[in-house]
């Protein structure tokens, strides 16, 4: 939460020349209320309901980047849709991550004791970021710009293991190396190329 996914979506949206979508910018739309009005008005399991309907919509229709709240990977079914797609985890060490996000109440789950709750949160779901993850990209130290560059080499690097994985055996697990629209979620989708 707060490391950037948002910021940087954006930067490398433009960069790749794709759309860019966010989940929580759509929740937002869609019900009139912010993420914390949404938590005060009815819990966070009913705001991860909302986020799933509005997670697995955005990877349906989108094809561009896709930044995606900071607990959509809570949701089995929501990995599970991941892994079809190519995913970066934006990593963040806790003291920077509480200097980007501060005290902000748009983030209701860091609203009291943020350094503690970020801790927790990020100690309870490190794995669950790891398992959806296609590559890490650490954000520590990096300006925004510093870390859609990185990002983008980091696609470019695995746009070039899946050629040679083609070249060497002529497959690449169902994944077109062609397609240059990579991102949080801008994968082919199963079935895609055939
Ligand atoms: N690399 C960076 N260096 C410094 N500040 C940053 C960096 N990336 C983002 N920020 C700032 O940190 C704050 C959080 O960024 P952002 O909203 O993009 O995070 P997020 O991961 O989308 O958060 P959330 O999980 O709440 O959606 C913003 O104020 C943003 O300007
Ligand atoms: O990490 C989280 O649980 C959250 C992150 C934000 O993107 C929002 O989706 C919301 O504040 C919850
Ligand atoms: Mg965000």
């Amino acid at each position: 939460m707060g490391v950037g996914k948002s910021t940087v979506g954006r930067l490398l949206a433009e960069r790749l020349g794709l759309g860019y979508r966010d989940t929580d910018e759509d929740i937002v739309a869609a019900e009139g209320r912010t993420i914390a009005e949404i938590f005060v008005d009815e819990g966070e399991s009913a705001f991860r309901a909302i986020e799933k309907r509005a997670v697995h919509t955005a990877l349906a229709e989108h094809e561009g980047v896709l930044a995606l709240g900071g607990g959509a990977i809570l949701d089995a079914d929501t990995r599970a849709l991941l892994a079809g797609h190519r995913v970066l985890y934006l990593s963040l060490d806790v003291e920077e991550a509480v200097k980007r996000t501060g005290l902000n109440v748009a983030r209701p789950l860091l609203a009291v004791n943020p350094r503690k709750q970020w801790r927790e949160l990020m100690e309870a779901r490190r794995h669950l970021y790891e398992e959806v993850a296609t590559a890490v990209v650490p954000t520590d130290g990096r300006i925004p710009g510093e870390v859609a560059d990185k990002a983008l080499a980091v696609l470019a690097d695995l746009v070039d293991r899946a050629m040679d994985e083609f070249i060497a055996h002529g497959s690449t697990n169902g994944r077109n190396p062609l397609v240059v629209g990579c991102g949080w979620s801008s994968a082919p989708r199963h079935g895609d190329g055939e």
